[in-house]
């Protein structure tokens, strides 16, 4: 439905999208995820036509649409500060587009009637924009956007300007209003947890470039580097050397006395630096060596324990590294307390390894 080809921008001799290039799918939800001033906003910008990139092609549909001006283009938008016409009802407001294309009032009622519903704002048909909550009016936002049934539909944070519990109810109501229409969207956020609860696939936009397209389930797991790793979730990382290669992975030391086995898909020969990861909640914590196989286990101390309602976090001293932290569903770690001697236990499939960052080699 989308495919963008070698995109380049710059702003001032300053690169912002360099080479640029993605492909989505009919009906899919992608997800941009990217840290502020990565240049989301301006691939959606080239995308919708309010800007003209330096190179590089935009197809929708398998049509180019380079040299189309944006009322054009089969897109419709929302962008993080949507602006409702003051002085228009929520109805007037979505009238807007349909009237000026000149369709019969007959036909826009109807049109109207279905989007109040879907996005349930049919009580709220007379009320004035300054009546309506955020969340109501980034619903008003969203029926605009899709009346006229473009083919995608680009999404610039729609939800940040609202409080944690509306954009998750928000969240759910977009991804359904999304499988109703049957719109392909594209949605920018540097909200990780908003791009992975919203993502058919996702991407990570950083320096210009994608670095791994994925299933946010795939980037989580198996993060392709460390960049992805960090920005999607807490990890522990500890610093070690590839001592020799296992069948099931690398092995490396941290210390002397402590080697664990990493088995991600990332390989490097022995005597790399390299840095061990693995997520808080894939750890689990005993009071006593175990014997299942297949795990790491690494012997500390437990200096510190939060309770967050669903799960508690431990900060575990290692006897031969760093701290780590450990996270637990409630209700499984009864009898842990501060100050006990614990094993931090990680399956080696999520003892996942990178090579150690440039200037950091002699961490270990
Ligand atoms: N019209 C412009 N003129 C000059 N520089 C610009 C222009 N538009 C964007 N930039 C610069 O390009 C870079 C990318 O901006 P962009 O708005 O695309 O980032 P973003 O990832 O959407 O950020 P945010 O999450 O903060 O909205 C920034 O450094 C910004 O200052």
């Amino acid at each position: 439905m989308i495919r963008i080809e070698g995109l380049s921008k710059s702003f001032g001799g300053k690169p912002v999208l360099r080479d640029f290039s993605l492909e989505i799918g009919e009906g899919e939800r992608f997800v941009l995820l990217g840290r502020s001033g990565c240049g989301k906003t301006t691939l959606l910008r080239c995308i919708a036509g309010f800007e003209r990139p330096d190179a590089g092609s935009i197809f929708i549909e398998g049509r180019a649409v380079n040299s189309l001006p944006v009322e054009r283009r089969p897109i419709g938008f929302i962008f993080q500060r949507h602006a409702l016409f003051p002085h228009k009802t929520v109805y007037d407001n979505i009238a807007v587009g349909p009237r000026i294309r000149g369709e019969a009032e007959q036909d826009i009622q109807d049109k109207i009637d279905a989007l109040l519903a879907i996005t349930r704002l049919t009580g709220l048909r007379h009320a004035w924009p300054n009546q309506l909550s955020g969340g109501e009016s980034q619903r008003v936002a969203l029926a605009r956007a899709v009346i006229n049934r473009p083919k995608v539909l680009l999404l610039d944070e729609p939800l940040s300007a609202l409080d944690a519990s509306l954009r998750q109810n928000l969240r759910d109501e977009l991804v359904e209003m999304q499988k109703a229409f049957g719109i392909t969207f594209l949605f920018v956020t540097h909200d990780q947890e908003e791009a992975m609860s919203l993502a058919d696939r996702m991407s990570i936009l950083e320096d210009g470039q994608l670095l791994q397209v994925g299933a946010p389930e795939q980037l989580y797991d198996r993060p392709a580097d460390r960049f992805v790793a960090e920005f999607l979730g807490g990890v522990n990382r500890l610093p070690g050397v590839v001592k020799s290669e296992a069948a099931s992975g690398c092995r490396v030391t941290l210390d002397d006395s402590l080697q664990l086995l990493a088995g991600g898909e990332l390989r490097f020969p022995v005597g790399t630096p390299v840095d061990v990861f693995f997520r808080p909640e894939r750890a689990g914590l005993a009071d006593e060596p175990g014997t299942r196989t297949g795990m790491n286990r690494v012997e500390g101390v437990l200096e510190h324990k939060a309770f967050y309602g669903s799960h508690t976090r431990y900060r575990v001293r290692l006897l031969h590294g760093p701290a780590v932290t450990v996270q637990v569903r409630h209700g499984i770690d009864a009898g842990l307390r501060v100050g006990m001697r614990v094993w931090v236990e990680v399956a080696i499939e999520d003892t996942l390894l990178y090579q150690r960052e440039k200037g950091n080699e002699n961490d270990a």
